[in-house]
């Protein structure tokens, strides 16, 4: 995560979170569409290829906590994959897109991830990081599309990816709901890794049988404290 002095998460809901995104997917998929939906609700129909990196960003709030997410739009074309590789690392959520009228988009997503796991460094598994798989263009007509939600869905318990959805940048469905989708996963990965290493620094603290963490923390404190 992007360092942030004002950062106090999980406690106080004003401060605000610096978090860095990337979205990365083939050529054509609507990767910049879906960036300048999101930033500034606006869609434009060109036909002009990212080149290397871009990004902006954007202040929003996810369940009362204000997040600043900085959004990196990749070249998804493969002769641009030595400008965008080096982008990778410090990213706190992978955004995997393809098209839904575009099945070769859809099989090349494994590549993204494997691109992505790679030059980010990403040792701690799958499950751990948060990706959000997205199916952009739904605003096709049915006979387009190639790829079924239900195969999305396949995909995605089939590699251990538990945050997915479809959006049309054009139509401005579900655009916002991916972020947000985004950013939550990225908060409950990151209370579940508190609550862990909380668990490694104090093990002491929450081996009582049938009480919560909460209340065996509370519990080990209250007896430190009456010993003093
Ligand atoms: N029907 C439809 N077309 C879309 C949508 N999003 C993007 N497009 C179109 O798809 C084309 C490619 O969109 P881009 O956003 O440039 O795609 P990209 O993934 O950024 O492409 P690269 O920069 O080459 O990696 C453009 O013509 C867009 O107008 C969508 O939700 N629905």
């Amino acid at each position: 995560m992007v360092e942030d002095n004002e950062r106090d998460y999980g406690r106080n809901t004003k401060k605000n979170v610096l978090l860095k995104i990337v979205i990365l997917g083939d050529g054509g998929v609507g990767k910049s569409c879906l960036m300048s939906r999101f930033i500034s609700n606006h869609f434009d129909d060109h036909n002009f290829h990212t080149i290397g990196v871009e990004f902006m960003n954007k202040t929003t709030e996810v369940n009362g906590i204000q997040y600043t997410l900085q959004i990196w739009d990749t070249a998804g074309q493969e002769r641009f994959k030595s400008l965008r590789t080096p982008f990778y690392r410090g990213t706190d959520i992978c955004i995997l897109a393809y098209a839904i009228d575009d099945r070769s988009s859809f099989h090349n997503i494994k590549m993204w991830l494997n691109e992505f796991l790679h030059y980010a460094g990403v040792k701690n598994g799958i499950e751990k990081f948060p990706f959000i798989v997205v199916g952009n263009k739904s605003d096709v007509s049915s006979k387009d599309r190639e790829v079924s939600y239900e195969q999305l869905k396949q995909w995605c318990e089939e590699n251990k990816i538990a945050t997915y959805i479809e959006t049309s940048a054009k139509t401005d469905s579900n655009v916002v709901e991916a972020f947000s989708m985004a950013v939550q996963r990225w908060a409950d990965l990151e209370q579940k890794a508190e609550k862990e290493l909380r668990m490694l620094h104090h093990p002491d603290t929450v081996t009582l049988h049938g009480s919560s963490t909460v209340s065996s923390i509370r519990a080990t404190c209250c007896s430190r404290f009456s010993n003093v």
